[in-house]
């Protein structure tokens, strides 16, 4: 049987009296390529944030790796987040002070890996992507898509079980985009990473295995890419 990387049940939460997220039920397989899709404002991202570990729902429970995370402290759950799970949004998220291959050896590094393999794997990271080059370079010395790229290796580089990705490549051009989503499709293949991707283009849920609707809170149905 599939292993079930992510799970959402009945997730509910509200901002203030507004219901968000009205019994959402969402399940990832590893290895497997989910985009979600939907109306700005149907609660997207705040079923990123909650899956994610980021925000607490109201009612229902999130599930990695078959534990339940969602009643863990906010310790526990960055601890695993650090761990287990890997981020992309939009706008890239690196650390400016750094250099690019820096950012990209920070999970490595937080979790106690040493400097030299760190490095190795944070250049092999790059080097997936097309921009090992620039691994020396500072945020500001680098292009939004060679940044973009540096936060999908930053993602992927500790082989996360779950790679959550919130309209990553709404800011690139075509050609770095399809780079950016082969690496996450590859990722997924090869190491049986799963990966959620919120999006707004059905270019890029194309990418994806299966397409989940949400619609004013809830799924409003499941099918499979075209
Ligand atoms: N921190 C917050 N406090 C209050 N309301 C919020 C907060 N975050 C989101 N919302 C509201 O929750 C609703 C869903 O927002 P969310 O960002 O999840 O939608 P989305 O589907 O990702 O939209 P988009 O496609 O435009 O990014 C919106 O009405 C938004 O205004």
């Amino acid at each position: 049987m599939t292993r079930v990387a992510l799970a959402g049940h009945d997730l509910r939460l509200s901002f203030g009296p507004t219901p968000v997220l009205r019994g959402v039920d969402v399940s990832l397989a590893a290895g497997e390529v989910v985009a979600v899709m939907g109306p700005s404002g149907s609660g997207k991202s705040t079923l990123l944030h909650v899956l994610a570990g980021l925000l607490r729902p109201d009612a229902g429970a999130v599930e990695l790796d078959g534990q339940r995370i969602d009643d863990r402290s906010d310790a526990v759950r960055s601890d695993l987040r650090l761990r287990r799970l890997g981020f992309v949004f939009q706008f890239g998220d690196l650390v400016p002070e750094l250099t690019v291959v820096e950012n990209v050896e920070l999970p490595l590094r937080l979790t106690g890996v040493a400097r030299g393999p760190a490095r190795a794997r944070a250049l092999e990271a790059l080097d997936g992507l097309g921009v090992a080059d620039v691994g020396g370079k500072r945020l500001s010395e680098v292009s939004g898509g060679q940044a973009q790229r540096a936060a999908v290796a930053r993602a992927l580089v500790h082989r996360p079980a779950v790679v959550l990705a919130d309209e990553p490549t709404g800011a690139l051009d075509t050609v770095t985009g399809e780079l950016v989503l082969e690496a996450l499709v590859t990722a997924a293949t090869t190491t049986g990473t799963a990966v959620l991707l919120v999006t707004h283009e059905p270019r890029v849920a194309s990418w994806a295995g299966r397409e989940i609707q949400i619609r004013d809170g809830r799924v409003a149905g499941t099918v499979p890419s075209r």
